[in-house]
């Protein structure tokens, strides 16, 4: 049936949204916490900063850029590992009104040569391993001014240090007036970069307005607990990792972050800093399941597991609920078009429902719209998931031709994801559009193929494409992993697929064994990598 199918309103805003700035709101709030408590613990070091240190300094530097000319609209990018640091530039420019764009600190040079010239900065501030990096950068392009060492008092080859930019203020200390925008909504806060799982990462501008939204559903105790110690894996370039901790510090209490995985600081920072709420992606999740160290920590504070950024297996989510005796596993959705996730299973686990993603959040709306037609669809129908509401992006930076794609003429984000919801309005997401199989015609997600091979005994990983036939379009193929000393052959792999699922979906293209999937740290499989693969056999 192809209904003409209703939109779904995220749960009622408790509050409106404040016409204030964000830069008014981070600074309201720093203002009235306890001054020396701890906000940010670095959980490799066990270095700390507190509330008023992190306040102080990025008002120090606010003052400081100002002097030096520099104000709203001034782009300002950030790239570093997760550090203590990381926060005063960022806030620092929010409060001027300026913009700032996180940058990830392993962009290969072509890639940061793309996000360069896109975003075009007058200031970068890095970390002192990367400013050789960005003098090479500088050296080629007219627009960067300056390059500012943040995680050091001693300047590096010409990178200065944070320190230094603060003492040379001409103004002495000012008292900063927090910059409020003629329109909130309008005034970009950020610049964010897309993971590039699909090709190179696109420039998503958010707004005051957008990050002012995400602060209300962070504050809304129906969706996340207050009070809370929370540990942060995912990078702080990320919008994973930057609502995580730049809201949860507002919001939910101090952060213990790593800047890289490595398993016994990870356990070890759970059960020093009793840490109550994790941020993480599914591969962490599914190392917490097959860990046999977990027994050597005490990790009984734990009573949230928050998972985002790629699908988590429904068994995986079972097994880490059963391993570390939780009332619910939450997993989360979003995009860095919507600043964060916008969908979010239940806080109390009362209805849990594995495999789903969750409910709309407040101030947002949802959609499942059939791609060809674009009718709205009904409960159990899939189609693509459409968002609207307060944290949707305003538009690619500088890019009005990508803008106008993303969006539908009534102003919905298409978000490239396949999902549907059920009567509850529980949404299920399984593909992406782009990743869809066309055989013949019928559309084959390659995501379920994958579910299904998983559960072969001796398949550890898998990821599935489309290779080109003449005659049938396009026909699954799929790259395995097999257990060690496992005698698994290509023609049992196409039979197990032939006893449980229909025709279309066979794995007519073929099967080959590799060593590993490529995919992002994330979990995200890579199938543009799995394309490149299949070219070269
Ligand atoms: N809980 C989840 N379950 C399944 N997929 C998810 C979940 N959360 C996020 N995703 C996937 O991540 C995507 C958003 O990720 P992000 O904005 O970081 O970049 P990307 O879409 O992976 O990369 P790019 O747009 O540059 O190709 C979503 O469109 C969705 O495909
Ligand atoms: O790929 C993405 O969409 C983003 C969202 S979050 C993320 C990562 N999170 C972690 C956490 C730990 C780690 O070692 C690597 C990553 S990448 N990547
Ligand atoms: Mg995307």
């Amino acid at each position: 049936m192809l209904g003409n199918g209703p939109v779904i309103y995220g749960l009622d805003p408790l509050e409106p949204l404040p016409n204030i700035s964000f830069g008014e709101i981070i600074y309201q709030t720093l203002k009235d916490k306890p001054k020396n408590q701890p906000i940010l613990i670095n959980g490799h070091s066990g270095k700390k900063i507190t509330y008023s240190e992190l306040l102080e300094k990025s008002c120090l530097l606010a003052d400081a850029l100002i002097s030096y000319g520099y104000g709203p609209n001034t782009v300002m990018a950030i790239s570093s590992k997760n550090s203590l640091e990381y926060y005063y530039p960022l806030i620092a420019a929010i409060f001027i009104g300026a913009v700032a764009a996180p940058l990830n600190n392993d962009y290969t040079n072509i890639e940061l040569n793309h996000v360069l010239n896109i975003f075009k900065p007058r200031v970068i501030f890095c970390s002192k391993d990367l400013v050789q990096k960005f003098m090479k950068q500088k050296s080629e392009k007219e627009f960067i001014e300056k390059i500012i060492v943040i995680d050091t008092e001693e300047s590096v080859f010409e990178g200065e240090s944070l320190k230094h930019f603060i003492a040379g203020n001409v103004n002495g200390s000012m008292k900063l007036t927090v910059y409020r925008p003629v329109d909130i909504k309008a005034h970009p806060a950020f610049l964010m970069c897309s993971s590039g799982t699909t090709g190179l990462p696109k420039a998503v501008m958010l707004t005051h307005q957008n990050l002012n939204t995400l602060f209300m559903q962070f504050k809304d105790s129906r969706i996340l607990g207050h009070d809370v110690i929370s540990l942060c894996l995912p990078p702080f370039f990320h919008v994973y990792g930057l609502g995580s901790t730049l809201i949860g510090m507002l919001v939910s209490g101090p952060i213990v972050f790593l800047h890289h995985f490595e398993g016994n600081s990870f356990l070890k920072s759970i059960e020093e800093y009793k840490v109550n709420r994790l941020f993480l992606v599914p591969p962490l999740v599914v190392y917490l399941t097959k860990c046999p160290f977990l027994k050597n920590f005490d990790l009984s504070s734990i009573t949230e597991v928050i998972c985002g950024a790629a699908p988590l297996k429904e068994s995986t989510e079972r097994d880490i609920k059963e391993k570390l005796n939780l009332k619910v596993v939450r997993q989360v959705y979003g995009l860095t078009e919507t600043s964060y996730a916008v969908m979010y299973s239940d806080k109390d686990g009362k209805k849990w429902k594995p495999g789903s993603s969750g409910r709309v959040g407040p101030y947002i709306q949802f959609a499942v719209r059939n791609p060809d037609t674009g009718k709205f669809l009904g409960p159990n129908e899939s189609g693509e998931i459409c968002i609207k509401g307060d944290m949707v992006m305003k538009g690619y930076y500088d890019n009005l031709e990508a803008t106008e794609n993303a969006f539908t003429d009534n102003g919905w984000l298409r978000t490239g994801d396949i999902g549907y919801y059920d009567e509850e309005e529980y949404f299920y997401i399984t593909d992406r559009i782009k990743e869809l199989i066309k055989y013949k015609g019928f559309q084959v997600a390659p995501a379920e193929l994958e579910a299904l091979l998983l559960t072969h005994e001796d398949i550890i990983d898998t990821g599935v494409i489309g290779v080109p036939d003449e005659r049938a379009g396009e026909l699954p193929f799929a790259f395995v992993v097999k257990k060690q000393n496992s005698l698994l052959c290509a023609k049992e792999v196409q039979s197990f697929v032939e006893n449980n699922l229909s025709h279309q979906k066979w794995l007519r293209g073929g099967v080959i064994f590799v060593d590993s999937i490529p995919k992002t740290a994330s979990g995200k499989i890579l199938r543009k990598e799995l394309r490149i693969l299949f070219q070269k056999l």
